[in-house]
């Protein structure tokens, strides 16, 4: 089977700091994947090394089979990367956001089909011709996903995404990539949250100091055993 996501023996080392010590890590279509852990744990070093914004000492990370170190373009055309602020042209609405970033992907769409991603995402439809200098991080993360599904993208990497999301739209987000898990896309998600870890998740992974220590899948635990999980790791 070709994982959409794998990391084989994966490590970094910045210049005094090991941050990832030898990941080995399988994320197949569909499935959502939350890593936990604390400040420092690796969790965004294992995101960027598989977007390619930071290169492995040792190991490899692979994007639906292709190795990301050697093909730095090919692998952008299946992620969709959400940090915890999506950068938007503040300047422009989003649905001209939205138009412009479908288009450097290559992709052209007529207004409506535009408005349809963004409305499909969550956005209000009033907001979709407002400047996103006016909009909440709810919104903007909205638009962030509508840009992942407009462009077609088969692994959202999501790192703390929901963190500074009031309850009602960290609800939201978590029905949208429930949606999106369920129509094949795969997510990646570092996240602190780990009620929606538990909630959204179909596996959660626990890193410390740079090693995934544990790796579970989210059915057979509720909340609070993964929270006590969590806590067992962390002492
Ligand atoms: N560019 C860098 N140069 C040097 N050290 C770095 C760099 N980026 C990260 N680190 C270090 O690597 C370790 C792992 O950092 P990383 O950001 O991956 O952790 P994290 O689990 O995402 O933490 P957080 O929850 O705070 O986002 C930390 O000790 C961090 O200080």
């Amino acid at each position: 089977m070709t994982y959409i996501l794998e990391a084989k023996e994966l490590r970094k080392q910045y210049a005094d700091k090991l941050a990832l010590r030898g990941l080995n890590l399988q994320i197949a279509p569909g499935e959502v994947f939350c890593l936990l852990g604390q400040n420092g744990a690796g969790k965004s070093t294992t995101i960027n090394l598989f977007l390619g914004f930071v290169q492995p000492t040792a190991g490899a990370a692979f994007v639906n089979g292709l190795e990301v170190a050697t093909n730095p373009i090919k692998i952008k055309e299946y992620l969709a990367y959400i940090p915890e602020q999506v950068m938007l042209y503040p300047h422009l609405t989003g649905l001209e956001n939205l138009a412009l970033f479908s288009s450097l992907a290559g992709y052209k769409y007529p207004q409506w089909e535009l408005v349809q991603y963004l409305t499909d995402a969550g956005l209000p439809a009033e907001a979709v011709q407002r400047r996103v200098g006016t909009y909440s991080k709810g919104m903007r993360q909205k638009v962030g996903i509508a840009i992942a599904v407009a462009k077609h993208a088969k692994v959202l990497l999501l790192d703390e995404p929901t963190s500074g999301l009031d309850p009602k739209a960290s609800n939201e987000f978590s029905e949208l990539l429930r949606r999106l898990s369920g129509q094949g896309t795969a997510v990646l998600m570092a996240t602190h949250d780990i009620f929606r870890a538990k909630e959204v998740g179909t596996r959660v992974g626990i890193m410390r100091e740079g090693e995934l220590v544990d790796v579970r899948p989210t059915a057979t635990l509720n909340a609070q055993e993964l929270e006590q999980l969590y806590l067992t790791f962390m002492n």
